[in-house]
């Protein structure tokens, strides 16, 4: 089977981003960003309010001018190629870049127009929940209805490499789930997707590897298996002893991370070497463990541990 990271290597980075650095009067929001998206991949940015997320991509877009570093799109200069760049780099758009007045259908032919080889528009619309309001002008549309045209607007071009930003905030979870399945669609086309997120969900399902953001530096960068077994405490096992535990051998426990008491339940957070050794504590001082419970941490436990804001 053809993945996602092989064909990458065949082909390497589209987009490469080397020490970036930006400044808003002084304040150094992005300081020394440097990663690379392969070819083929979905690829997401991650990191609490104001880490400088939208900031990185508005570059990697030609959008913001960087203070230091090198930025490659399809091997282009975003500012200095800005036009090259735009014929192969789709990109969501600020609502304030669409007229009130347009319609549905009236963007998607604008759009679709400036585009050598644009997708048809038409299947786009009904994959995006679209058709019924083709004839709606874009200021009459709700919140939900906005972001799927801008999803489609960020498409109609075919583009090569797609940059989406908070690509499902304001929709509700079917229509999040039905963009999910559009951006997986579109990455077995070989498109490269650029995504940035807040919903650890969606990062966790649709992410190949993901950029951890933390004050504007790169906090970690991994698969989404990967930083979450970087969590400290990994692994959480929970159970209500029959018998008290001695809290000795509990604090002796290979790699615990915590131990929680409440209501006479114990939770213990580490690895799996973890789970192992209480179990075979319990074992040893035949203490039963009732309504046992082993959990793995989530990306949501990853992020909490590896940034600070
Ligand atoms: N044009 C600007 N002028 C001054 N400061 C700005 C400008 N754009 C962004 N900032 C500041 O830079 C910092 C990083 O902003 P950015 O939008 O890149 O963060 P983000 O990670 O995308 O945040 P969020 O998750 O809240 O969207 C923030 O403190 C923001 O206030």
């Amino acid at each position: 089977m053809t993945t996602a990271s092989s064909r990458a290597t065949a082909s390497g980075p589209v987009v490469e981003v080397s020490g970036l650095r930006k400044s808003y009067g002084g304040r150094t929001v992005v300081d020394g960003v440097s990663f690379a998206v392969e070819e083929g991949e979905i690829f997401g940015i991650l990191g609490p309010n104001g880490a400088g997320k939208t900031t990185t991509v508005e570059c990697v877009e030609g959008l913001r001018l960087p203070d230091a570093g090198r930025i490659r799109v399809a091997g282009l200069d975003p500012v200095a190629d800005h036009e090259a760049v735009t014929r192969v780099l789709g990109a969501q758009l600020q609502e304030s870049e669409l007229q009130p007045k347009l319609t549905v259908r009236e963007a998607l032919e604008l759009y679709a127009a400036l585009y050598p080889a644009p997708a048809d528009w038409r299947p786009l619309a009904e994959r995006l929940g679209l058709a019924g309001q083709l004839g709606t002008r874009f200021a009459k549309l709700s919140g939900g209805q906005k972001q799927r045209l801008f999803i489609a607007l960020a498409l109609v071009g075919d583009p090569r490499i797609v940059v989406l930003d908070e690509l499902t905030t304001g929709l509700d979870p079917r229509a999040r789930r039905d963009t999910w399945q559009l951006i997986e669609d579109v990455r077995a086309r070989g498109v490269t997707v650029l995504l940035v997120t807040h919903f650890m969900e969606e990062a966790q399902r649709l992410c190949d590897r993901i950029a951890l953001i933390d004050n504007g530096r790169i906090a970690a960068l991994d698969t989404p298996r990967g930083l979450i077994g970087r969590a400290a405490g990994s692994t959480v096992i929970s159970f209500t002893p029959s018998e008290p535990l001695d809290d000795e051998e509990v604090a002796a426990l290979p790699a615990l991370a915590s131990v929680e008491h409440k209501d006479g339940r114990i939770t213990l957070a580490g690895t799996d070497e973890t789970v192992n050794a209480v179990i075979s504590l319990l074992a040893r001082r035949r203490i039963a463990a009732h309504q046992l419970r082993v959990t793995d941490a989530t990306l949501d436990d990853a992020f909490l541990d590896l940034t600070t804001a």
